[in-house]
């Protein structure tokens, strides 16, 4: 990319030509409009990959090439746990499928730079170590479940890899295992078959509890928290539950009060865990805790084992403060041999089973190749953990102001005098649309993908734009201003303003001293329509030449002879003047980009004052 200003001639490092062959990911220069529609440059994938050479003989050398040809347009999936049948098959229609079980961290680490996706359950730690050996190119990580606390989400971010879950497909199979574990704990079920498979017959050592008329307090009210809370209530249970930010009248709806912490564990003769393990719930299960319950309560975990400090519940066991336990999670998994838990006799214990059915298995296998082949085609997945999830109407609604933000944002840092490094930025929204109502996060994301990228190596996107601009300093401030000329689309128009900054081009300075652009879409297409404080009309395809001069005539034909002999073709041109032969803009989209040959003659122009090529 050439820039070219105030009639002198700045010419960065790399060529967008040399910048797109670093690049492994498709910038927005270089991806069409109806591609941009399909979503592709959300996540920046580039679908071309390479792939081993399977052997062939001879004979079958054409058909090799063109298998190989197809094969290495498609993308990788590591499946690092068995998945469902169902699942793999969808995986297969799209990727080349590598499903390589139980493999050490080294083994994962030395495999994943050859991924673009990479398919977990719980089983497996996706480290920081895994991003950083990924070298770019894992896109998607698909957790085929709920609880996503194996996977470093920070990390991923930072990578601009997207994390998805398959977070409804298992919840029936989860609550169903803590109903099993309930009731078979309650009357010693586990127990009382490993007596008898030790040919013992103890009718009076497993006399059992009831579980009508009992109180179960459900902690954490989500999917399977609720559906845990529907099934109690069928066994004629008194349900209450504690969870800080579910919605009173769904708990209502279900029959069950919601209660503080501390009435949930002091009223309960059954507590049920349903929270997910973050820093906040970790160990929220302690001797602090414990003295707190109404003695001999029952416990029951099929959330996360690190909920619970583990030698607390030991402990309260010893003492008969909790008169038994029944857990399918562990703070280490598998559980070490020794396990004074796993070996207690008031403890029922299953190995992490509560997405094990055969139904929740294949749900989840679907649920999660058809949000990994999404991601890996762009598009931004609803169960996104590390991304904004948005539906799928208000992105192709938003589609062509995602080019807009994007391009005003490149522009705008391209108009940056070298040396006075870009900190603030503000993006204005003009809508007739309720704040409510307009997710603005992806066009802030792209506002800062296009200033950032022009400037550096790193390869923004919708996951890690957030984070890259805190990392760079950059402070983002966005501001809505009503505008109720157009309700039927969702923004009339996007202004990106850099503050405290000089321009390369003193025209696109506003009164206020920022830099400034300005952009609407027009029939589906992105055009610049503000620069400074000059209103020009030129749609942001191509490359962008940016002209002040003194109004005159004659000014396009002088400009647009010059570009016609080096063969540049203008796409679009359009001048804005503060009044008539005293200063104008013209801004002139070009296909080509001049050679510095034909830039120079440009701002040779007597009348022109300050010229700029922008790069979009
Ligand atoms: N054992 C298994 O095989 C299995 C299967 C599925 C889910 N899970 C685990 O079960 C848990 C719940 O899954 P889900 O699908 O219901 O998730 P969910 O997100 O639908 O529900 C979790 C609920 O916990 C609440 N919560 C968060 N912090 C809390 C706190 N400090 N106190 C009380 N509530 C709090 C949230 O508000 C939310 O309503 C997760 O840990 C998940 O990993 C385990
Ligand atoms: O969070 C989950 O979805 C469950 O813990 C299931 O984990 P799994 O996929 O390893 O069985």
């Amino acid at each position: 990319m050439a820039s070219v200003a105030a009639k002198s001639l700045h010419l960065p490092a790399a060529t967008a030509a040399e910048r797109s062959s670093l690049t492994p990911y498709s910038t927005a220069a270089s991806v069409s409009f109806s591609s941009l529609r399909s979503q592709s440059s959300f996540l920046g994938l580039r679908l071309a990959l390479p792939l081993k050479t399977p052997c062939f003989s001879k004979r079958t050398e054409g058909r090799r090439l063109r298998i190989e040809a197809a094969a290495a347009a498609r993308p990788t999936v590591l499946v690092a746990e068995k998945l469902g049948d169902a699942g793999l098959d969808l995986l297969r229609g799209f990727a080349n499928v590598d499903c390589s079980y139980n493999l050490a961290p080294e083994e994962l680490c030395a495999k994943i730079s050859l991924c673009d996706a990479l398919i977990v359950r719980s089983g497996t730690k996706v480290t920081r170590e895994v991003f950083e050996a990924a070298k770019g190119r894992l896109k998607v990580v698909g957790r085929a479940g709920v609880g996503i606390d194996n996977v470093d989400l920070q990390a991923a971010t930072e990578h601009g890899c997207l994390v998805v879950n398959a977070p409804t497909a298992n919840t029936v199979a989860a609550a169903e295992h803590g109903i099993a574990l309930l009731a078979s704990m309650a009357r010693n079920v586990a127990q009382a078959d490993a007596s008898m498979k030790a040919g013992k017959w103890q009718r009076n050592k497993y006399v059992g509890v009831s579980l009508v008329g009992k109180t179960l307090a459900v902690m954490g009210f989500g999917k399977v928290g609720s559906e845990v809370a529907r099934r109690a209530k069928g066994l004629g249970m008194h349900v209450i539950a504690h969870d800080p930010y579910a919605p009173a009248d769904r708990a209502r709806a279900i029959g069950v009060e919601l209660v503080s912490f501390d009435e949930a564990i002091s009223a309960a003769d059954f507590i049920s865990l349903h929270m997910p393990l973050t820093p906040s719930t970790a160990k929220l299960f302690n001797d602090e805790t414990f003295a707190k319950v109404k003695k001999g309560v029952r416990i029951i975990n099929v959330a996360r084992g690190g909920v619970i400090d583990e030698d607390a519940l030991v402990r309260a066991l010893d003492d008969g403060t909790v008169a038994q336990a029944a857990l399918d999670v562990f703070t280490v998994e598998p559980t070490p041999k020794d396990s004074k838990l796993v070996m207690h006799e008031k403890v029922t214990v299953t190995p992490h089973l509560g997405a094990s059915t055969v139904e929740a298995q294949e749900g989840v296998a679907i649920e999660i190749a058809e949000a990994v082949i999404g991601a890996l085609k762009g598009e931004l997945a609803a169960t996104a953990v590390n991304a904004p999830m948005v539906p799928a109407e208000v992105l192709s609604e938003l589609a062509p102001y995602v080019i807009l933000a994007e391009k005003l944002g490149r522009l705008a840092v391209q108009l940056v005098a070298g040396g006075s490094g870009v900190k603030g930025v503000k993006v204005v929204y003009k809508s007739a649309r309720d704040p409510d109502d307009l997710d603005t996060r992806i066009l802030r994301a792209m506002v800062t993908k296009g200033i950032i990228e022009p400037i550096s190596s790193v390869f923004v996107n919708i996951v890690n734009a957030d984070y890259t601009a805190k990392q760079r300093g950059l402070r983002i401030s966005e501001e809505r201003i009503f505008h109720d000329d157009t309700p039927e689309i969702p923004l009339d128009s996007i202004q990106v303003q850099l503050t405290n900054v000089e321009s390369k081009f003193a025209s696109a300075l506003s009164d206020a001293g920022d830099i400034r652009v300005e952009g609407r879409v027009k029939d589906g297409i992105p055009h610049l329509t503000l620069v400074g404080s000059f209103s020009v009309d030129v749609s942001l395809e191509g490359n962008l030449i940016l002209c002040r001069q003194v109004d005159q005539p004659g000014m396009i034909g002088h400009v647009g002879r010059i570009l016609g002999n080096q063969n540049v073709n203008i796409n679009f041109m359009s001048v804005g003047r503060t009044a008539p032969r005293k200063h104008a803009i013209m801004a002139i989209g070009v296909d080509e980009e001049p050679d510095k040959e034909t830039l120079k003659q440009i701002g040779e122009i007597p009348a022109i004052e300050e010229f700029v090529f922008l790069g979009l």
